[in-house]
C-alpha cells in the first residue's frame, strides 16, 4: 500500500475536522468516501473533502467499496462498534475516535474480532500520547533523576456541556483521557478507582452531578486525584502535576504571554479542546497514517481502549456505590504485548 485511500464514517464536528486535516496537512492518505446516516451532513462533508468524494449512508457499503483501503471512525461513542467490525472484517486499517466505545463488553467484541484476524488494524484516538506537553513531561519521568512518581493531581475542566452530557460521561467521555494517558506516562496500569462526588455546581444542568473527583490507585501504588469539572465558565483547562521522590514535575500548556495590566499579571486559558490539542491531532492522524502503510498501529491499540472501557466501567459503578472498584482486565493477551 502507497496510499491510504480513506472511507470516514460520522461526518459531524470532529469527523470534519479529520477531513480537513487529512486532505491538507496529512501525508500519505486522501479521503475518498465519506458515510454520514444523514446524506445532507455526508454532502456537506463531501464538499470538504473536494470533488469526487463519494457519498454513502451505509458504512458497510462506504467501507467494503473497493476504492478504498483505510477506515476513520468518528461516529458517537455507541455506534463506533459496527464500523470498527467492519473494518476488521475488510481486513482494512481503522482509526477510530475515543473511546473505543462505550461500554467493555463492546470493546471485548473488538478485541477478539482483531485478534481472530491475525492482523493488527485498530487505533484508537487518544490524541493526548501525541502532545507535545505530555510528552515533555514522560521524557523528565523515565530519564528517572526526579526519581519514582507517587501522586498526580490532574484537573479536566470545561467551559460548559450540552443539556445531553450525562454524569457517566464525565467518565466514559471525558476523563476517559486520562484514564489512558495516565497510564501511559508512568509506566503502570490501573489498580481501583472510585469517584466522590462533591458539592454540585448550580451552573450544572438537571441531573448533572458536576464536578467530580476521581481518584484511582495503580498496581504500584500511584494515586490519582482528577477534577472533572465541565461547568467551570473560565475555559478549557488541563493539568497535570507529578509529584515524585526528588522533585515535582507540571505540564507545560500551549504558551500565550503572561501579561501585566490594569495591577493584574494574566494568562490567557484555552477556549476549548479544538485548539488546546489542535497540533496533537494533525501528529496522531499522521503517525496512524504512517503505521497503517506498513500494516502497523501506532498509539493506543484495541486492547488499551479495552482496558480504558474497563476502567471506566469500574469508575461509573462507583459514581453510585461511593465505593473503590477494582479494575480486572485478565492480562494483556500476548497478541498485544509490545
Ligand atoms: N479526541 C478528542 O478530543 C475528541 C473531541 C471531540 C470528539 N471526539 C470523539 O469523536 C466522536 C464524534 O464526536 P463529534 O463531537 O464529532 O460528534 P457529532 O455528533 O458532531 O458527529 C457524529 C456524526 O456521526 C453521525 N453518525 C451517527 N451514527 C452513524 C452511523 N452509524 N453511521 C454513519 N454516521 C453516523 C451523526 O449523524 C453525526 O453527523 C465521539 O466518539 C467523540 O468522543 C473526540
Ligand atoms: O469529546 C470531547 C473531547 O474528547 C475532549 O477532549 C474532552 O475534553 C471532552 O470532555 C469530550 O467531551
Amino acid at each position: 500500500m502507497d496510499e491510504l485511500k480513506i472511507a470516514l464514517v460520522g461526518c459531524g464536528m470532529i469527523g470534519k475536522q479529520h477531513i480537513d486535516r487529512i486532505q491538507n496537512r496529512i501525508k500519505g492518505a486522501t479521503v475518498v468516501a465519506v458515510c454520514d446516516v444523514f446524506e445532507a451532513g455526508a454532502k456537506a462533508a463531501a464538499e470538504i473533502a473536494g470533488p469526487g468524494t463519494k457519498v454513502y449512508t451505509d458504512s458497510a457499503e462506504a467501507i467494503n467499496d473497493p476504492d478504498v483501503n483505510a477506515v476513520v471512525v468518528t461516529t458517537p461513542g455507541q455506534f463506533h462498534k459496527i464500523p470498527i467490525l467492519q473494518a476488521i472484517a475488510a481486513g482494512k486499517p481503522v482509526f477510530t475516535e475515543k473511546p473505543l466505545t462505550n461500554t467493555a463488553a463492546e470493546c471485548k467484541e473488538i478485541v477478539d474480532a482483531e485478534m481472530a484476524s491475525g492482523k493488527h488494524l485498530v487505533q484508537v484516538g487518544f490524541m493526548r500520547r501525541y502532545d507535545r506537553g505530555y510528552n515533555q513531561v514522560k521524557e523528565l519521568i523515565d530519564d528517572g533523576k526526579f526519581g519514582a512518581p507517587m501522586i498526580l493531581k490532574c484537573t479536566h475542566r470545561a467551559d460548559g456541556v450540552a443539556e445531553d452530557y450525562t454524569t457517566a460521561m464525565a467518565v466514559t467521555d471525558t476523563a476517559i483521557h486520562e484514564i489512558d494517558v495516565l497510564p501511559w506516562l508512568i509506566n503502570d496500569e490501573w489498580d481501583e478507582v472510585q469517584c466522590i462526588m462533591p458539592k454540585t455546581s448550580s451552573k450544572a444542568h438537571a441531573g448533572l452531578k458536576d464536578p467530580q473527583v476521581m481518584i484511582m490507585k495503580t498496581k504500584t501504588g500511584i494515586v490519582t486525584m482528577l477534577e472533572v469539572n465541565v461547568n467551570c465558565g473560565f475555559g478549557y483547562d488541563i493539568n497535570c502535576e507529578v509529584v515524585c521522590e526528588n522533585g515535582v514535575i507540571n505540564l507545560p500548556c500551549p504558551s500565550f504571554p503572561t501579561v501585566r495590566f490594569a495591577n493584574n499579571v494574566s494568562t490567557k486559558i484555552e477556549d476549548n479542546w479544538i485548539l488546546r490539542f489542535m497540533d496533537s491531532y494533525d501528529v496522531e492522524i499522521q503517525d496512524w497514517v504512517d503505521h497503517a502503510l506498513k500494516g502497523e498501529t501506532g498509539g493506543s491499540s484495541a486492547w488499551d481502549g479495552y482496558v480504558a472501557s474497563i476502567t471506566a466501567d469500574a469508575l461509573v459503578a462507583s459514581q453510585t456505590s461511593g465505593k473503590a472498584e477494582k479494575v480486572v482486565t485478565g492480562g494483556t493477551p500476548d497478541f498485544y504485548k509490545k
